[in-house]
């Protein structure tokens, strides 16, 4: 680790002479390298050129930590067992070298956003990713809960195409209806769909499970109790994943996963209906948006949503339309159109004062499946609007991709192990 430890300090000097000296002065030099802890603490949420120092110290501590490593195993003469020595010392778990290095590489990744040195980050990543691809763990043996759910009998179905369709076929659809669809066989030749059945391939792309991702914790992201956490890839796979009967819900939800991890993105493309020309949004759509006029985006939105069995997104409302591709496992979707806002008691804004206007008040998972009497009562009460809304639900699938059009409130429930990837576009 000696060498990857001299590249990366070789690339500061060259280029922190130009940057971080021309933005914070040549003391912050310095700084950096003899504190790169400290800098660390200090720059979060900042301008920049703070980023930029974050950035830099995050590097730092990454040198000296290869550093410290190399000479740990510098005391072991035969380099050969040396160097199957760092896939012996990476797997034991109590003792991760490798761990405190991703550690300190994610952090500094995802809170400086990588602005002036990405492909440090790359070469280092690139280097560790070749030292773990040979690691096994007792996860990739393990399969994910993928178990076919209940035929879903419904008065109120979403419309489901029964043949391929283009985006000629899309884009005639758009102009003639607005509702929810429902496509099948979109994404069939994404690599995706057959490797991401296996949690080894989860493991194999994010250094053995080492890279660290925001994990929702708790019941849904309007529930007592919930949080979110940075987490190991692995830790959320093992605790959350896994079991058939985890101890709490962990989801992995609306988070670009493919920026961070590009061999995720190589699994999957963005479907050409994100480059149909949607029609005007009408006035109901806007207003549930929380939108005076749509806000174009040069490029579609992804993010990954992975999660277990039970994972419910409340009821609410996207400022974009969207894509909704089902990867691996299934879900129940529930939509309202824009005009039934009226019924859905939209929240107000929460005790820490975020505007929660495009969320319902009303508590979905305790409405549709095994319902119980007193629930559905106490929702009548409370909500007594609520039951005369018109709606569409179905499941979607492997292989099934959902169109949710702008404005339209939906709730999402997995019933498996589930990974989806959506795509926002306007
Ligand atoms: O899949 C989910 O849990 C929610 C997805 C969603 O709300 C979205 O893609 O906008
Ligand atoms: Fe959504």
């Amino acid at each position: 680790m000696q060498s990857l430890a001299d590249d990366v300090q070789d690339a500061l000097r060259t280029y922190a002479a130009d940057d971080a000296i021309k933005l914070c002065g040549q003391a912050s030099l310095y700084i950096i390298a003899t504190h790169p802890e400290k800098v660390m603490d200090l720059a979060h949420d900042v301008p920049e050129h703070w980023r930029r120092l974050f950035e830099d110290a995050s590097l730092h501590k990454v040198v000296e930590l290869l550093r410290a490593h190399s000479k740990d195993t510098d005391l072991e003469p035969d380099a050969k067992r040396r160097k199957t020595e760092h896939i012996v010392v990476a797997s034991n778990r109590n003792h991760d070298w490798l761990q405190e290095v991703v550690n300190v590489l994610d952090r500094g990744l995802s809170l400086s956003g990588a602005p002036g040195r990405p492909a440090i980050f790359e070469h280092v990543l690139e280097q560790l990713h070749q030292l773990t691809v040979d690691e096994t763990e007792a996860e990739e043996r393990k399969s994910f809960n993928l178990e076919k759910p209940e035929v879903l009998v419904s008065e109120y179905p979403v419309d489901r195409t029964s043949e391929p369709l283009d985006l000629e076929g899309f884009q005639t659809r758009l102009d003639t209806d607005r509702t929810p669809l429902i496509i099948t066989g979109a994404i069939e030749e994404w690599p995706a769909r057959r490797s991401w059945i296996n949690p080894s391939h989860l493991l194999r792309h994010t250094l053995g499970g080492r890279r660290l991702v925001p994990v929702e914790v708790g019941e849904s992201y309007v529930a007592d109790g919930w949080s979110q956490r940075m987490m190991p890839m692995r830790e959320f796979v093992a605790t959350y994943l896994i079991p058939r009967t985890p101890l709490e819900t962990g989801y992995l939800a609306q988070y670009d996963l493919f920026a961070q991890i590009p061999a995720l993105r190589d699994g999957i493309s963005i479907p050409d209906y994100c480059y149909s020309t949607p029609p005007p949004a009408d006035a109901d759509a806007l207003k549930t948006a929380g939108l005076a006029s749509v806000q174009q985006l040069d490029e579609p939105l992804l993010n990954a949503w992975l999660g277990p069995k039970g994972t419910k997104t409340p009821l609410h409302t996207d400022p974009y339309h969207n894509i909704l591709c089902q990867v691996v496992g299934y879900k129940y979707v529930r939509l309202y159109p824009p005009k039934e806002t009226c019924r859905l008691y939209p929240r107000g804004v929460d005790e820490k004062g975020i505007s929660m206007h495009n969320t319902s008040q009303v508590d979905m998972s305790q409405l549709w499946k095994d319902a119980r009497a007193e629930d559905v009562e106490r929702m009548s009460q409370d909500f007594p609007l609520f039951r005369e809304a018109e709606y569409v639900e179905g499941i979607i699938g492997p292989g099934d991709s959902l169109y949710v059009p702008l404005g339209w409130w939906h709730y999402v429930e997995s019933l498996s192990t589930s990974f989806s990837t959506s795509f926002w576009w306007n």
